[in-house]
């Protein structure tokens, strides 16, 4: 039984996180803006492609009836066909035509002969020799493998990589239409604060903000900085008043049982419903979810570390739904642990590691100190290793699940 009965399990704060979170209208883009981005409508092929039959290889167009004899079959060379050329003459019987890759294949023609099965002869320089026999279709594209005119193309929420952009391109499509991009507030709270270009006395320089706003815009959103409030009610409370217009606002630290941890109460204040606080994890456990109208508010723990891991377990995936992505999990594989692990049972950890491939397995290697304060070992990691709510020890050579970084460089 689980000392911290009233903490979420992961998957259930991320499933209540995600039911917060539709996709933001639709806006049109150039392409190369949509790189990552999902889909918000179908697309259907304005055009056939490839428009017409065409050759895969460098060759001779020929009649397949015409190769049926003992080989070599000798045929009269008609004409040349080049990509971005038509063909002007039909390949009658006992006549072939020379064609490039890509070229329409002329009429007449039902299959394709690559020119390294073929020989050239000195005493008949209008002919050519054929060292093969082919059937119909050989190395031809046939018009429409690609797409049929009013093909659903690509079906909303595709995530679109760099392949799906090129059928676009293909269609002479342009731009593209996607959710909107998150609008995404960032906001660090706390007395100890300066900015990295304040010098920092015996202060503590604001990482959060920053390294947020990084992770947000890796994440598809657009981040806006807000600054660095004190620690009162009211400071917290006024910083907070200003964001409308934003469709996540991310806060780090203030979020546990201090006395001077006052972002639940300014939340509250502001008419931001709770959803949810604490969650059973390690680092991150004081995560505080709420919402207001149409805007996610995501209070996140302050140790450096915990608020980096917190974003890759929660913010992320919500940026990404609202972006109209489905499957917006954080990736997982299965690895082996290389060395042991134990701990108390009632939170899960998720421990920094590098992972590497040995002998076709991922081996991962717990780093150093795994404070929640600590980033050297946050900077050194490739992957989250998770090490289940229940489990109290990992032997070595367990297998585990590792849950791919998107912080890496
Ligand atoms: N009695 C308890 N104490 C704590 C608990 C608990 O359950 N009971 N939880 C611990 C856990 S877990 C975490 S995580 C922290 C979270 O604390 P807060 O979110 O309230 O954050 P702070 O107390 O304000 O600061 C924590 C730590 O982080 C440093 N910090 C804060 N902001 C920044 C920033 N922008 N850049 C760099 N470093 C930052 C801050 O200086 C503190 O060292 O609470 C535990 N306590
Ligand atoms: O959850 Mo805290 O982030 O463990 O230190
Ligand atoms: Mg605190």
């Amino acid at each position: 039984m689980s000392d911290t009965p009233e903490l979420l399990p992961v998957e259930e704060a991320r499933a209540r996180i995600l039911e917060l979170c539709t996709p933001l209208p639709t806006e049109w883009v150039p392409g190369d803006d949509a790189l990552g981005r999902a889909l918000a409508q179908d697309v259907h092929a304005r055009r056939t492609l490839p428009p017409w039959d065409n050759s895969a290889m460098d060759g001779y167009a020929v009649r397949a009836r015409d190769l049926a004899g003992p080989l070599p079959v000798r045929l009269t060379v008609g004409e040349t066909v080049f990509a971005g050329r038509r063909p002007t003459r039909e390949v009658v019987s006992g006549t072939c035509a020379r064609i490039m890759t890509g070229a329409p294949l002329p009429p007449g023609a039902d299959a394709v002969v690559m020119r390294e099965r073929t020989r050239t002869v000195e005493a008949a320089p209008d002919a050519v020799e054929i060292l093969e026999a082919v059937g119909p279709g050989n190395f031809i594209r046939p018009r429409g493998e690609d797409a049929k005119e009013g093909d659903v193309l690509l079906r909303r929420g595709t995530p679109l990589g760099i392949p799906e952009l090129g059928l676009l391109w293909a269609q002479g499509q342009g731009t593209v239409p996607v959710p909107r991009r998150p609008r995404v507030a960032v906001l660090s709270t706390g007395d100890e604060l300066c900015r990295v270009d304040e010098p920092p006395g015996d202060g503590i320089v604001d990482i959060n903000a920053p390294a947020l706003a990084l992770a947000v815009r890796r994440a598809g959103g657009v981040p806006t900085l807000l600054g660095i409030a004190r620690d009162t009610r009211e400071a917290v409370q006024e910083a907070l008043a200003r964001v409308d217009g934003f469709d996540v606002v991310l806060t780090s630290a203030g979020v546990s049982v201090g006395d001077h941890d006052f972002v639940k109460d300014a939340l509250e204040a502001l008419g931001v419903e709770q959803r949810f606080w604490r969650v059973a994890i390690k680092p991150g456990k004081p995560l505080v979810v709420g919402q207001r109208g149409a805007t996610l508010f995501m209070g996140l723990p302050g140790n450096p570390t915990s608020s980096l891991v917190t974003f890759e377990l929660f913010v992320r995936p919500a940026l990404r739904r609202l972006q109209g992505l489905e499957d917006v999990e954080p990736a997982r594989v299965t690895g082996r642990l290389d060395g042991r692990l134990s701990k108390a049972p009632g939170l899960a950890h998720f421990v920094r590691v590098t992972a590497t491939w040995r002998a076709g397995e991922l081996w991962a290697k717990p780093l150093g100190t795994q404070t929640s304060g600590a980033l050297r070992s946050a900077a050194a990691a490739t992957h989250l290793l998770h090490f289940p709510r229940e489990t109290s020890s990992l032997t070595d050579g367990s297998h585990v699940e590792l849950l791919p970084l998107s912080w890496v460089a």
